[in-house]
């Protein structure tokens, strides 16, 4: 599904974004892994999800759309997850495949996990590492990869783990383990990442305990738990309303507002840059929804400059660097984005990625080892960007079209229905000239 996109006319409108995309793999998981109900609201209906919810059905959940983003999950509960009859094709989707496996690990059964060939090419031994520690034995294909076959006799060993990346899906699948495994396991993040699994487990009814030492966060879960059946209300995905919110700034004259944009400060790393390269990014009307803070946001056009971005908070914004490279590529000055290297180990290598797409495109930009370097100005367009299944590359090239003197050209576009399957709608819908073209 080759698309393409070419300079616009301002944005404007009011846009509400998706719904999360971690937080909805959670309430399908957690759903299928209580006993009772769980009613979920404001899902994201992404190709990512289904394929969790197709492996949770398999493993036994029941579930059930009742509306638009509207699910009923009923849980296993007492009989637990149970050794599917199929291998669990988990798509494109690294959440996914890591938070079920751990899941999976703390029951008596056994799977065989596979996934697309961008999912088949990531890294597995991050989570399987830990779960052998605790007593689950995984194969996996040469370098931790996919297909992995996961036992295991549903009686582990509490762990004591300091994972070696910044990583929540590390943290979670290691918490999903612990929550049918008897004793204290616990977590140290040097670098807090996202806490959805704290927070979700919690409103599942655990008990989950963070403490600090040594400025780490210390995360313990005395297992086993019995969680039970809740309501989910899902809110929106910050990490898509990004696409958003650069495509308002970078394009002149532009007035856009995008509501109920989940405000967690473990997510809105991307909002700190934009304001401090002098972006019009204004949150307003704060409220709670889903036990999250949400917010609407305004975004101007504005004229932006390039900046350093800490490394220190990578872990908050780790998406969404290929669209901060698009906003610096019409910065003033130089944008610095280093210490990334988990952006190789993504949907795609996406520091390679991001710097090829704008290299094509006319930008100023270098790799650096681990990192990218922009220099900002006039965007020349033009290129065919290969998206290597990455839909976050995919978004980023049709954004930068909207700057370019020339139309930017993506392969495939079809992985965009990964985490933000109204893309194309939300964004033509404000103005952007964005086409798919199917014969393509
Ligand atoms: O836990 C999650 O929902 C996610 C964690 C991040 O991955 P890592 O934990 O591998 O950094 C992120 O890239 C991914 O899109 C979603
Ligand atoms: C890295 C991502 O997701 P996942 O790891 O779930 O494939 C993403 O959505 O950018």
């Amino acid at each position: 599904m080759r698309s393409s996109s070419t300079r616009s006319h301002a944005l404007s409108g009011t846009v509400s974004a998706p719904g999360d995309k971690s937080i909805s793999h959670r309430a399908m998981i957690f759903g299928a892994m209580a006993t009772g109900t769980t009613h979920v609201t404001g899902l994201l209906e992404g190709a990512d999800i289904l394929s969790t919810a197709s492996v949770m059905q398999a493993l036994g959940a029941k579930i059930m759309k009742t509306g638009v983003g509207a699910y009923q999950v009923e849980g296993c509960g007492e009989g637990g997850l149970q050794t599917p009859d199929v291998n669990l094709d988990c798509g494109n989707a690294g959440t996914g495949v890591r938070l079920i496996m751990g899941a999976c690990a703390g029951y008596k059964l056994r799977a065989t996990y596979t996934g697309d060939a961008s999912l088949s090419s990531r890294p597995m031994n991050r989570i399987l590492d830990p779960l052998r520690e605790m007593g689950a034995i995984a194969t996996a294909q040469e370098g931790g990869r996919l297909p992995v076959t996961l036992e295991s006799d549903g009686d582990l060993k509490p762990l004591t783990y300091t994972p070696p990346v910044a990583s929540a899906q590390i943290k979670s699948a290691v918490l999903l383990a612990a929550v049918n495994t008897k004793g204290v396991t616990t977590i140290t993040e040097p670098i807090p990442t996202r806490d959805h699994t704290e927070n979700m487990l919690r409103a599942f009814g655990a008990t989950i305990e963070v403490t600090q030492k040594n400025g780490a966060d210390v995360i313990r879960l005395d297992g086993p738990v019995r969680l039970k059946g809740t309501k989910v209300n899902v809110p929106g995905d910050p990490s898509s309303a990004a696409f958003i919110i650069v495509a308002a700034l970078i394009t002149p004259g532009s007035d856009v507002l995008v509501e109920n944009v989940m405000m967690n400060p473990t997510r809105t790393g991307l909002f700190d840059c934009l304001t401090e390269m002098g972006g019009h990014v204004r949150p307003t009307y704060f409220r709670k929804s889903g036990g999250e803070v949400i917010a609407d946001i305004h975004v101007k056009s504005s004229k932006l400059h390039g900046i350093t971005v800490p490394p220190a908070r990578a872990a908050s914004m780790i998406d969404e660097y290929p669209i901060l490279a698009v906003a610096a590529s019409v910065a003033k000055g130089t944008t610095i984005m280093d210490d990334i290297a988990e952006l190789r180990v993504k949907e795609s290598d996406r520091i390679k990625a991001t710097v090829a797409l704008l290299a094509n495109n006319g930008v100023d930009v270098t790799e650096l080892e681990n990192g990218i370097k922009v220099v900002g100005g006039e965007v020349s367009g033009g290129g065919l960007v290969t998206t290597h299944h990455d839909h976050r590359i995919a978004m980023s090239a049709l954004i930068l079209g909207l700057v370019a003197d020339a139309p930017v050209t993506i392969d495939d576009g079809a992985m965009i229905a990964t985490s933000f399957p109204t893309f194309f709608d939300v964004m033509t819908g404000l103005g952007a000239n964005i086409s798919i073209d199917k014969t393509a």
